[in-house]
């Protein structure tokens, strides 16, 4: 800010705001726009922005739901031809759309109670914009913070904030557009991986490998009640990613049947440990633990773990996670962050905690944001231990494979799923698929 001129930042800021809604509305000339201004900067984006679309025919009012605003972004307002007016309520298709510049990075989560009067009689119909974050977050824990605002489209300045990435609050951002600003930022303590930096990572086999040296992978899971959790984190194990897949269970007849590529007990570079083992959990996870070799652990194994486990990555769900912590699921919903990270360091290893955006907790934090909401479906998190688990034997240290992995899981949901319902093993068949896209667009083969 200090080599630029005074209020460039804002200017930059609004212009791409004002793109951004008149994209959304397919044109500016007669749409009809109401702007929710705060005290702060975020309003003094939302009426730069609203004299922008005024001065190109657009009807903008501003509602000051503050007692104080932005005195020289209002009088700019003002001069493009915008008013400002009292809340009302707003029906159905009363007006094209609502601009949220309540509050912004500058906020402490929740609404006071004027903001709130404001806003609950717009009709749910009428398009939302957020600027920057949907008012009311946790901009910085992505927590949800008593009551919010919710966005259609959020268009945020510079770079994500956690709050765009994280849950519960990601869920509230609807569709996020980044407008660069030309900020020169320092390096995230939470990162969100692309497809680029997933080929970066991910093992590419060299001319001179064989199947050892790409890396075995053992799977326990399954057990006679649950044969199918073996069958599903074997089929995420056995994607290619490694170079054999060994299974140690009471499910072996079943394996063997679908996966005649599958060996039974030996050496291997990395365990998955947990799903559907049952009454076995206990002795598969010691077993697992004495080989001294990264592994997963997940599902029926997570209630065992009691000391750290150092080359771990355990995959626990938010149910899963509080009863590992003590604490209730709903708490762990409402801050999976926290609690995630809480967990790395309480069993001084990486926790994946699935979720519509998984985090993965370690050095750092990761969030997935690739997949869809059909991949809430049973059998999905076997498919993910197994695929972490040959990322683990291929050598990805365990921060990478946990969140490379649950990149690839989403990524190959989304391909397998193409807007429709999936399966497991739909998901798990196309886990190659993905790797091929990526090899062919990153790699150049
Ligand atoms: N910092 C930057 O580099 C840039 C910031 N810009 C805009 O400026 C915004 C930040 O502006 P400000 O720092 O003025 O802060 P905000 O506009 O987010 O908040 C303004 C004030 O509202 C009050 N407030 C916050 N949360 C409240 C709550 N829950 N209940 C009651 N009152 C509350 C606080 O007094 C706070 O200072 C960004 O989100 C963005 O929209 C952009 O113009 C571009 C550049
Ligand atoms: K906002």
């Amino acid at each position: 800010m200090a080599t630029l001129p005074d209020g460039a930042l804002m200017q930059r800021a609004a212009t791409g705001l004002a793109t951004a809604v008149a994209d959304l509305l397919g044109g500016v000339y007669g749409r009809r726009i109401v702007l929710l201004v705060g005290p702060g900067d975020n309003g003094g984006d939302a009426l730069y922005a609203g004299g922008v679309l005024a001065r190109r025919g657009a009807s903008v009012e501003a509602w000051l739901l503050a007692d104080t605003w932005h005195d020289d972004a209002l009088a700019a307002l003002r001069r493009a031809g915008g008013r400002t007016s009292a809340p009302r309520p707003l029906r159905a298709g009363a007006v094209d759309v609502v601009v949220d510049g309540v509050f912004g990075i500058g906020a402490r989560p929740g609404l006071p109670p004027r903001v709130a009067e404001a806003v609950i009689p717009i009709s749910s119909s009428i398009p939302f914009v957020a600027v920057d974050v949907p008012s009311g977050v946790g901009v910085d824990t992505g927590e949800g913070g008593g009551m919010h605002l919710r966005a259609d489209l959020t268009v945020t300045f510079g770079t994500h904030k956690i709050a765009h990435l994280a849950d519960p609050a990601a869920q509230a951002c609807g569709v996020v557009e980044l407008v660069d600003i030309g900020l020169d930022l320092p390096p995230a303590p939470v990162e969100s991986l692309g497809e680029a930096d997933v080929a970066g990572l991910l093992p590419r086999p060299r001319p001179d490998d064989h199947k050892y040296t790409r890396g075995v992978v053992g799977v326990r899971a399954g057990s006679a009640t649950y044969p199918g959790a073996g069958l599903l984190a074997v089929a995420g194990a056995n994607t290619g990613l490694a170079g054999m897949v060994r299974y140690v269970g009471s499910a072996a007849e079943t394996v063997k049947q679908h996966h005649p590529e599958v060996v039974g007990p030996g050496r291997v570079q990395a365990w998955v440990v947990g799903p559907g083992t049952a009454d076995d959990a206990e002795q598969h996870l010691a077993e697992a633990v004495a080989d001294d070799v990264p592994l997963v652990v997940d599902a029926d194994a997570l209630g065992h773990v009691t000391a750290p486990l150092p080359q771990a990555v355990l995959t626990p769900h938010a149910g899963e996670l509080a009863a590992m912590l003590g604490v209730e699921r709903k708490a762990v919903e409402a801050a999976p962050l926290r609690h995630a990270t809480d967990a790395a360091a309480r069993f001084g290893c990486v926790v994946l905690l699935k979720g519509n955006h998984t985090g993965i907790a370690g050095e750092r934090v990761r969030i997935t944001t690739a997949g869809t909401p059909w991949l809430a479906t049973a059998g999905a998190g076997d498919v993910l231990s197994g695929l972490i688990g040959a990322l683990l034997a291929a050598g990805l240290a365990p921060f990478d494979a946990a969140s490379v992995g649950s990149w690839l899981h989403g990524a190959a949901g989304t391909l397998a799923s193409d807007g429709g319902p999936i399966t497991a093993t739909d998901l798990a068949r196309a886990i190659p698929r993905v790797v091929q896209q990526i090899a062919v667009r990153h790699w150049g083969l």
